[in-house]
């Protein structure tokens, strides 16, 4: 099975090389014509994964047209770009792995919801779970995972990208391995917001446990199962991206916390912070569900230019409340 990887951001770029594991051949699309010619010179992404040296195998191509060569597609651009990208991508009946987290704004899809639009005929898969790309790119331990429908394609693709150090999870939960990804990026702006305004460590496990009951009402509302919420996609990303400043989300947190604007924040930025442009989409979905999701509701306020102090209080003087989802 030849891998094509559709977008040479960090996680294209790491994803394209667990794929290269045992010399096969890779192609890698980038919509940045130095990336191509960095990763075909040097072996290297200079600009998105700069000190990782990337195996020979992996050609890089600006062209999408290239990609018909392939026979299954992992998708890395940036959720908002999905459905653009795809739509001019050669694509078939060949799989779609969807590596992408968010909600595209506007349709409020989910991108596997999007890809199906575009082409209908592809089946679909979703690769998530705790997973910062310079770690896997230097071959760190990983575990993510591999939702499809299909036990077939979900087993080939299980087996053509495991490598010693990244165990792919089979599960056929494609919305809940999405809803997992998408919802853990506005939760850890929030967990980045508790640690720019020195909130302390209480306040972070606090957001970090309901955000999960967020996280699990939403999904169960959309017909993601529980145990999926439960795993890697879910628990274990939001885990991660909650707890590190190698997060964007996080990062992006920090800064709101500490009294940036957001719009200052993002301004210029050359990589993505998902959280951002799914929270406002993820309170409209979570509206439209009937699913109540204050949290993700604070960060929007955050986003939008509320004062930490103010969102916060608001947060702890809803009524008191039973625990559980
Ligand atoms: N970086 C990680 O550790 C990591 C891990 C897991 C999942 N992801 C997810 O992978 C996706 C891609 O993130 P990344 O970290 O590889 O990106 P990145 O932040 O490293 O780079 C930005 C990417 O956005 C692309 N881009 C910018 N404008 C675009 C446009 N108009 N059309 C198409 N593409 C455009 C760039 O070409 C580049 O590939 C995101 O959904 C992210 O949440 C990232
Ligand atoms: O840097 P972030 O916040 O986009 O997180 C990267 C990955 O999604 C972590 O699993």
């Amino acid at each position: 099975m030849r891998i094509g990887v559709i977008g040479g951001g960090a996680w294209g770029t790491a994803l394209a090389q667990v794929a290269a594991h045992g010399d096969r051949d890779v192609l890698l699309w980038a919509r940045e014509a130095e990336v191509v010619a960095s990763v075909n010179a040097d072996h290297r992404n200079h600009l998105f994964l700069s000190d990782i040296d990337l195996s020979p195998t992996i050609r890089a191509t600006g062209d999408l047209a290239d990609l018909a060569a392939c026979d299954a597609l992992l998708v890395v651009a940036p959720a908002q770009h999905v459905g653009a990208v795809l739509a001019a991508t050669p694509v078939g009946t060949r799989p779609l792995v969807l590596c992408a987290k968010g909600i595209e704004a506007g349709s409020r899809r989910l991108v596997g919801e999007v890809a199906r639009a575009v082409h209908p005929q592809a089946p679909i898969a979703v690769l998530s779970g705790p997973t910062f790309a310079h770690e896997v790119a230097r071959g760190l331990p990983t575990a993510v995972t591999l939702a499809c429908e299909d036990d077939v394609l979900r087993t080939a693709l299980s087996e053509r990208l495991a490598a010693p150090h990244f165990r792919p999870y089979a599960s056929s939960d494609v919305t809940g391995a999405e809803i997992g990804g998408a919802v853990k990026n506005v939760l850890a702006i929030g967990c980045g917001v508790v640690e720019g305004a020195g909130l302390g460590q209480n306040a972070r496990a606090a957001l970090i446990a309901r955000g999960f009951a967020e996280m699990t009402r939403f999904g169960l509302a959309r017909g993601a199962r529980a145990e999926t919420l439960a795993g890697l996609s879910g628990l274990g990303d939001l885990v991660l991206t909650c707890s590190s400043t190698s997060s964007r989300n996080f990062s992006l947190g920090v800064g709101l916390g500490r009294g940036e604007a957001a719009t200052a924040l993002l301004a210029d930025r050359r990589t993505v912070a998902e959280g951002a442009f799914t929270a406002p989409v993820l309170r409209q979905a979570a509206a439209e569900a009937g699913v109540d999701m204050p949290v993700c509701d604070a960060v929007c306020h955050l986003l939008e230019g509320a004062a930490v102090s103010d969102v916060i209080g608001t947060l702890l003087a809803r009524p008191l409340r039973e625990e559980g989802v």
